[in-house]
């Protein structure tokens, strides 16, 4: 579904400095496989996540979705197929839309046709219906401005927003991680359900080891632009949190080390 081969990408700041963030990522997602990416701060993960998103060229390497090389296809051809969720509630919505008005650009954003935000009543009725899925108090809010909403509401929608357009992939970036817990393991159980309910492939970022562990099938863990450890089926299963800590606190202490020498 989702092939990354070789992956590098170094960012270069002006005045000769440069940083790798991606020194060369291979990975391969199959269909309906959900992945959950750690790694300490640095890693490199928003910045794989950006690759395959296509925000930016890569500088080596290539990008395979459902089999076709999307590598030089620009960042609004690649949306057609990716879906993506980011920390901030704020980003995946539109404040001064309603809540059917976005919706109906997600649905538009689906079908490849232009932007038609006017909601007539057979398309009202089904974003009720959806939004009373969810039980998060929505559903009677479908004509007021997403700006009223709280951040779990906010986010919740723009979850659904990416999820109802059925994409290829799904890309999730801390995106619970600027919640309150209720908020966050509220819209953590809506993921699993869409994710369940659309058959969704996923690569979701996070920073918490339970979930990294018990959420979706499979986890990665990056460290200096690298795939250093890929665990599913019983590894998985048998890897604790505490195991997954420790394996954490191993390649950030190495990265204090490598810091120190090359400081030093
Ligand atoms: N636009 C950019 N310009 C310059 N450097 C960047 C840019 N984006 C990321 N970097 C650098 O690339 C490296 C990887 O960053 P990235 O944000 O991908 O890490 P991360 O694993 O997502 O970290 P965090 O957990 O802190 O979000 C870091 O050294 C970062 O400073």
């Amino acid at each position: 579904m989702l092939a990354l081969e070789g992956l590098h990408k170094t960012f270069r700041l002006g005045g000769g400095w440069e940083r790798p963030a991606l020194r060369g990522v291979d990975l391969v997602l199959q269909e309906g496989e959900f992945a959950t990416l750690i790694g300490p701060n640095g890693a490199g993960k928003s910045t794989l996540l950006n690759a395959v998103a296509g925000t930016f060229r890569v500088d080596a390497g290539t990008v395979r979705l459902d089999g076709q090389d999307v590598t030089r296809w620009p960042e609004h051809r690649r949306a057609r197929l990716i879906g993506r969720v980011f920390q901030d509630p704020l980003r995946g919505t539109a404040a001064s839309l309603t809540v059917e008005e976005n919706l109906a650009m997600a649905r538009a954003r689906g079908r490849r046709r232009s932007l038609r935000l006017a909601v007539r009543g057979r398309e009202r009725r089904l974003f009720a219906e959806w939004l009373e899925a969810l039980g998060l108090g929505l559903a009677d809010r479908l004509k007021q401005p997403v700006g009223l909403l709280s951040g779990g509401q906010r986010q919740a929608l723009a979850l659904v927003m990416a999820a109802v357009t059925r994409p290829r992939l799904l890309l999730l970036d801390e995106h619970t991680a600027a919640l309150d817990p209720a908020a966050s393991r509220q819209v953590l159980d809506l993921t699993c359900r869409l994710v369940a309910e659309h058959g969704l492939t996923v690569l979701m970022v996070t920073h918490n080891m339970e979930q990294a562990l018990r959420v979706g099938s499979r986890t990665l863990m990056m460290q200096d632009g690298r795939v250093v450890l890929d665990l599913r089926g019983d590894d998985r299963r048998r890897m604790g949190v505490e195991g997954l800590v420790e394996r954490f606190a191993r390649v950030r202490g190495q990265r204090l080390v490598e810091d120190r020498l090359l400081l030093g």
